[in-house]
């Protein structure tokens, strides 16, 4: 694999699910593959889960991590072409790439989106940068549009859990107080749409998400409809996608609660706001699998580290 920005860079989803599930049961088998590589992962945002279990991911792999909090510790990096840099940023992406790709065999970004300018998150004007000037494959740890790790860490996880050959699986919308990004649920959808579940979503009416993303996934405005019957339900905020960036609705009528959850299994990226996306009930009953959620970050992280370290010239 050249690189991983997006769950379509795994081609044969299933296999590498098992593969993944392989690396958690025998984490230390390819302790070797990675000696004296380094891996540098780059975040302009902050993260507990990623920045961990990627870096935990690289050292089963006798890798060596090197982390920077870039929008805090590094100079300011212009990512517009032919400006005249005489405001706020220091260096260019060209030269910052450029130099990065000295120091790592793989670069792993995370660059949030603005939620404020749809066409410049739409670009991916950082990763797409780092892609295009740095010499080393990119790995995506959450971009504008895609959270690929957290995607495939989800279907992986629904692999283990599920007791059915074709589970229920329903992405739900919760409130939030903040207006939160569409990545994480984009890269669920990309997931779900690559394994044979009985996938649908639902929101609030002004939450539909980039429809070139839904393609033919049903949409249920009706939450308690929507759920019925579900095997897993995986809740994650986002703004409006339409109304770019906006918060348009704080209804607590959306919160996960153990009576609406019924039998199936909680699910969420995490970080995870108690008792405004889900009630405390939930997420402290065996009925949430959260915590073997974000466990199986390291293993996603594993499967395409490996991919990648076996593609290196
Ligand atoms: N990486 C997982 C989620 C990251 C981000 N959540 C957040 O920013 C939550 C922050 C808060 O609750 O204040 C998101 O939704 O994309
Ligand atoms: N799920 C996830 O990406 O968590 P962090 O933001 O803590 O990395």
């Amino acid at each position: 694999m050249k690189k991983y920005t997006n769950i379509s860079d795994i081609k044969n989803f299933s296999k590498a699910i098992q593969e993944a599930l392989h690396l958690k049961k025998n984490p230390l088998e390819f302790s070797e593959l990675g000696k004296n590589k380094t891996l540098g992962l780059l975040f302009f945002n902050s993260s507990l889960r990623t920045r961990l279990s990627t870096q935990k991911a690289a050292l089963n792999l006798g890798m060596n991590p090197i982390v920077m909090n870039v929008s805090g510790d590094a100079w300011g990096i212009e990512f517009e072409d032919g400006t005249v840099m005489n405001t706020s940023t220091a260096e260019h992406i060209k030269e910052a790439a450029a130099v990065v790709s000295q120091y790592c065999d793989i670069i792993a970004v995370r660059a949030f989106p603005t939620l404020t300018d749809k066409a410049k998150d739409e670009s991916e004007q950082v990763l797409s940068s780092f892609v295009k000037y740095a010499s080393v494959p990119i790995v995506n740890m959450e971009s504008a549009t895609a959270h690929p790790l957290q995607g495939f860490t989800d279907a992986i996880t629904i692999t283990e859990h599920k007791k059915v050959n074709k589970p229920k699986v329903v992405l739900s919308w919760a409130p939030h107080v903040k207006a939160l990004p569409h990545a994480v649920a984009n890269s669920f959808i990309h997931a779900m749409q690559s394994m044979d579940v009985d996938f649908v979503i639902t929101h609030p009416e002004g939450y539909d998400l980039n429809p070139k993303i839904i393609g033919n996934t049903p949409v249920i405005y009706n939450q308690g409809e929507a759920l019925k019957d579900a095997d897993f339900v995986y809740t994650k905020n986002w703004s409006a996608y339409n109304d770019y960036g906006k918060v348009l609705n704080t209804n607590t009528n959306w919160t996960i609660t153990k009576e609406k959850l019924g039998a199936a299994k909680f699910m969420h990226c995490l970080p995870v706001r108690r008792n405004v996306v889900v009630e405390d009930a939930v997420l402290d009953s065996n009925s949430s699998i959260v915590i073997e959620q974000a466990n199986n970050r390291t293993f996603a992280a594993q499967w395409v580290l490996k991919k990648i370290l076996e593609d290196l010239k």
